[in-house]
């Protein structure tokens, strides 16, 4: 079973990259998403279609906490479907090399071949992120270990930013394949092997908090809307990262806040409403009661 790591920061297009990958995906695949939030998003965004499997692991990072569960979803989707190759996403606050490590004793038992590590980068988020210091072990640890390196949203920056992106990128990182992207649409080439993992064991707290609710109702989209730009704009304290799922009277949207980016999707369907919050010390009893307001 080969096995594709897709990681990135928070936000930067690792479900996106998935999608494609499965819209052009040769053979069975199975997929492992990782979300650090309570509750599973991801999942009801990709569209399986026929020989896809699908394991979803919320509440924590398969790089630390989740490497039990890591390691039975692994075996489950090895018995179940068997699959030529596993693409695993973990949260954006995962590291790829802790991701390894947990998988290192299961390998030959699984018959696992670790094919390629792919590091997406947001180019629009990279340099402020970069710079804030907060996030620095993560994007070390991501961007040391990739095989291929996605600098995704190449739409959003003029090309003197794409040129700084690309010149921090290579401190960490001499010999990677790097991507300019919009929306994860490439091709990855077929890759012999991962190159090694460089375990860096740098100290990661995952200080992170999350807010994950789903709460019943219908949504009036504008007043959503507003709570997306009021939290990008740091109205109730330091949030990275929001999306989720909800209900209108115009049918179910799909939402993502990141780096004060708003985006809306329509969606076919959906089960019920989920809204998940990540950040830092934010006001999550301000934010519950603006979007039990935002209620139609
Ligand atoms: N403008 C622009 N937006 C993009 C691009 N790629 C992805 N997005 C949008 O960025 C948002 C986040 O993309 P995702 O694919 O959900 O990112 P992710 O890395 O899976 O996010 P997490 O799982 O929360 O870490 C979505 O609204 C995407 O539609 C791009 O190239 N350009």
């Amino acid at each position: 079973m080969k096995i594709r790591i897709v990681s990135g920061f928070l936000g930067a297009g690792k479900t996106t990259c998935i999608c494609h990958m499965l819209e052009n995906r040769q053979g069975l695949t199975g997929v492992l998403v990782n979300e650090f939030g309570d509750i599973g998003i991801d999942a009801e965004l990709i569209q399986r279609g026929e020989a896809v499997d699908m394991v979803e692991l919320p509440s924590g990072c398969i790089c630390c906490t989740l490497r039990n569960d890591l390691v039975k979803a692994v075996g489950e989707i090895k018995k179940r479907l068997n699959p030529e190759r596993l693409i695993i996403e973990p949260s954006g606050l995962a590291v790829p090399s802790g991701v390894l490590e947990a998988l290192e004793p299961v390998k030959e038992k699984y018959g696992l071949e670790i094919e390629a590590i792919i590091g997406i980068v947001d180019a629009d988020g990279f340099l402020p992120n970069i710079e804030s210091g907060l996030f620095g072990d993560f994007y070390t640890d991501q961007l040391a270990n990739s095989d291929i390196i996605m600098i995704n949203k190449v739409d959003l920056v003029p090309p003197e930013t794409l040129q700084k992106v690309e010149e921090e990128i290579r401190k960490y990182n001499q010999s990677a394949i790097i991507m300019h992207t919009v929306n994860c649409q490439t091709e990855i080439p077929e890759m012999e092997a991962h190159a090694g993992i460089d375990y860096l064991h740098l100290h990661f707290d995952h200080e992170f908090d999350s807010l994950a609710v789903t709460p019943a109702g219908v949504y009036r989209r504008e007043a959503v809307e507003q709570i997306l730009r009021d939290a990008g704009a740091g109205k109730y304290g330091q949030i990275y990262r929001a999306k989720g799922i909800f209900q209108t009277a115009a049918g179910y949207f799909n939402f993502d806040l990141v780096h004060g980016q708003v985006n809306f999707k329509p969606l076919k369907d959906g089960s019920e409403n989920k809204f998940i919050f990540i950040g830092k010390d934010f006001d999550k009893k301000a934010l519950e009661a603006e979007l039990a307001r935002a209620k139609a």
